[in-house]
C-alpha cells in the first residue's frame, strides 16, 4: 500500500490535492498530526479531517499522532472519521487503553516507533495492534533522510509479526522514494508512506507508478 503524506501538499488546495493523489494510485492518504510539543512543529488536526470527509474524500485516512496526550485527540480523530490512528507509545500514560479507545471506535489501531524507539513496546500488545508504524526519519519534518538503521528493525518487526501469527501491517515511514522502497519491502515493510517523493513531483501517477515498478521487483513480498 502506498500512503501519500499530505504534509508535503500543498495546503491550499488540500481537498484537490487528496483527491488527485487518489486519483493517481494511492491507496490511503497519511494525515499527520504534529502539536508542537512532542514534536517541534504544529499541523493540523480533526476538523481537517472531517473536511476532508465532508469535501467527499471516502480513501481510507491514516492518522498518525505525534501529540502528547493523546486521548483526546484520538476520540475527536474518530468522530472525524479516521480509518486507521496510531501514536506513540511514550506519549500516553497508558498504552493498552489508548489502544482499546481506538478499537472501541471502529478504527483500526497502531504504534508508532521512532528510529530509536525499542521494540519492546510492541510485546505485549501484538494481539491488538492492527498496524505498526517504524518511522525511518525522527518525526516532526517531511523531506528528511531515510536512517539506515530502519532496515533492520523492520526486519526484527516482520518476524515478531510472524510469531504473532496476525496480519498485521507494517509501515515504513519518512524518506521513502523510488531508489529505497524495495530495500524497505524487502525487509518486510508492506504499507510505504511518502511525503515529498510525491507531492512535490509534477506528476503524482509517474511518482507512484515509479514505487509500484520498484514493489514488483520485491523478491520476498512479506506474508
Ligand atoms: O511523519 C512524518 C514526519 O514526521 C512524515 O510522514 C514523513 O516524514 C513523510 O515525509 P517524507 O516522505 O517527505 O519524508
Amino acid at each position: 500500500m502506498i500512503a501519500p503524506s499530505i504534509l508535503s501538499a500543498d495546503f491550499a488546495r488540500l481537498g484537490e490535492e487528496v483527491e488527485k493523489v487518489i486519483a493517481a494510485g494511492a491507496d490511503v492518504v497519511h494525515f499527520d498530526v504534529m502539536d508542537n510539543h512532542y514534536v517541534p512543529n504544529l499541523t493540523f488536526g480533526s476538523m481537517i479531517c472531517q473536511a476532508l470527509r465532508d469535501y467527499g474524500v471516502t480513501a481510507p485516512i491514516d492518522v498518525h499522532l505525534m501529540v502528547s496526550p493523546v486521548d483526546s485527540m484520538i476520540e475527536q480523530f474518530l468522530k472525524a472519521g479516521a480509518s486507521i490512528i496510531t501514536f506513540h507509545p511514550e506519549a500516553t500514560q497508558h498504552v493498552d487503553r489508548s489502544l482499546q479507545l481506538i478499537k472501541d471506535g471502529g478504527a483500526d489501531c497502531g504504534l508508532v516507533l521512532n528510529p530509536a524507539t525499542p521494540l519492546h513496546y510492541l510485546d505485549y500488545v501484538m494481539d491488538k495492534v492492527d498496524q505498526i508504524l517504524l518511522m525511518s526519519v525522527n518525526p516532526g519534518f517531511g523531506g528528511q533522510a531515510f536512517i539506515d538503521s530502519t532496515l533492520k528493525k523492520i526486519e526484527a518487526v516482520r518476524e515478531m509479526i510472524t510469531l504473532s501469527g496476525r496480519n498485521i501491517r507494517l509501515e515504513v515511514d519518512g524518506g521513502i522514494k523510488a531508489s529505497n522502497i524495495r530495500a524497505a519491502a524487502e525487509a518486510g515493510a508492506d504499507m510505504f508512506v511518502a511525503g515529498s517523493a510525491i507531492f512535490n513531483q509534477p506528476d503524482y501517477r509517474q511518482a507512484i507508478d515509479a514505487m509500484r515498478a520498484e514493489l514488483a521487483l520485491v523478491s520476498r513480498l512479506p506474508a
